[in-house]
């Protein structure tokens, strides 16, 4: 049988991947590319589990190319560079998002926001440069172009640390770019998962005053006390939504499946903004309505730039800012995607891929 895509170069990793929408994960032999000359290759030792490696093992945005190698919030240790690499060395903490590579020279890169360049080269389930299918972090090892290698701070520790890759930069980046980041104005965020949960704490590290609207009553306690709301709102309780009603500069929505609009937006002050993060499988349903009438905004973001990436981890470290994680086995990989489906999760499941992922 000829090679598949991912098993054409000639370097040998282990990693899990799915192989059908049941989404379920077994542990498979890949390949990775030598390390070229601007390439830094990374010993992953920890790798976050993102609500889109959910989406895309059960094929919900139809875009899956089986065998699937998911991950995008990887941490790990440098273990060889390329001879035009001079910004890391081998043995330094680093850490790998969602993006592999751009085309890094289209408007987009040149303005420095190469989460917008349309030949993006995603870290999983995206076709490389060279045509090959590229495998995110389950998978012990990786090659990536130094552009697109972030730095962790010192102190800040690899296994909470990996999150930010992914979740921290995507809440970030629209409270940077929205002016949702300027103390005593008040945000909403939108289910406290792995997203929403560290939105709650950039945005208290900010200086916002922080509505959670939940659908899960039983996480009150812990969003209020342990991750510093000021305020939290069962989405489901029509009393609780009145009164928050147009009390929001701006909302932050990381919901993972469809919803309506309308009482969301109705928690808008006038003029107030949505941004969009959360990407479900199904349509939202939106009455013109719910913009027009308070000359409202709707808008939507998409990961981050290298650049806000170094910066957001940073200013993370500086605030002693990291995520809440379940650490796990490479065993308990398929128990935790049940689970995190379920929102089963407080509030990143996080692999030891370096003390687990292991050939039996
Ligand atoms: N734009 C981008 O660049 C990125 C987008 N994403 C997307 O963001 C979404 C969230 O990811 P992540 O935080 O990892 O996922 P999680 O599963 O960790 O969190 C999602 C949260 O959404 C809430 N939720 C679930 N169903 C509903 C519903 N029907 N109505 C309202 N809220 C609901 C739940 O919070 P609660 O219990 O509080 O209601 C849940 O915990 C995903 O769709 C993911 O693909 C992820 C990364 C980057
Ligand atoms: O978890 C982050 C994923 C972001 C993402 C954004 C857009 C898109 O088409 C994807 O496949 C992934
Ligand atoms: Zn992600
Ligand atoms: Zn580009």
């Amino acid at each position: 049988m000829a090679p598949t895509e991912a098993e054409q170069h000639p370097r040998k990793a282990l990693a899990l991947a799915a192989h059908d929408a049941s989404g379920r994960v077994t542990p498979i032999r890949i390949s990775r590319r030598d390390t070229g000359d601007d390439d830094v290759a990374i010993q992953v030792l920890y790798c976050g589990i993102c609500h889109s490696d959910l989406h895309t093992v059960r094929n919900e945005w139809r875009t899956a190319i089986y065998p699937v190698v998911p991950g995008h919030e990887i941490a790990g240790l440098v273990t060889e560079v390329g001879k035009n690499v001079h910004k890391f060395n081998v043995g330094d903490r680093v850490g790998v998002g969602c993006m592999a590579n751009t085309c890094q020279s289209c408007e987009s890169c040149e303005a420095g926001l190469e989460n917008y360049c349309s030949k993006i080269v995603f870290t999983y389930n995206s076709h490389d440069r060279d045509g090959t299918v590229t495998c995110g972090g389950y998978s012990d090892m990786v090659v990536v172009n130094q552009r697109f290698v972030i730095r962790f701070p010192d102190g800040m520790p690899l296994d909470k640390g990996a999150p930010l890759l992914c979740a921290g930069i995507t809440v970030y980046t629209p409270m940077k770019y929205h002016g949702l980041n300027e103390p005593g104005k008040r945000v909403g965020v939108i289910g406290l998962g792995g997203l929403g949960h560290v939105a709650v704490k950039f945005a208290k590290a900010f200086g916002m005053r922080v509505t959670v609207i939940s659908t899960s009553p039983e996480k009150r306690e812990e969003a209020v006390e342990k991750l510093g709301a000021d305020d939290f709102v069962v989405s489901s309780d029509a009393g609780q939504m009145k009164a928050a009603k147009g009390t929001m500069h701006g909302i932050i929505n990381t919901a993972s499946a469809s919803m309506s609009m309308y009482p969301y937006l109705a928690l808008l002050k006038p003029q107030g903004k949505m941004i969009l993060l959360g990407l479900p499988e199904k349509p939202l349903q939106i009455s013109a309505f719910s913009l027009v009438a308070g000359g409202k905004t709707l808008s939507g973001s998409c990961m981050g730039s290298i650049k806000d990436t170094q910066e957001m981890m940073d200013f993370a470290a500086k605030h002693e800012l990291t995520a809440d994680v379940e650490v796990i086995g490479a065993d308990d990989v398929n128990d935790a995607l049940e689970r995190l489906a379920k929102g089963d999760v407080r509030y990143r499941f996080v692999i030891d891929i370096g003390n687990t992922l292991v050939t039996t």
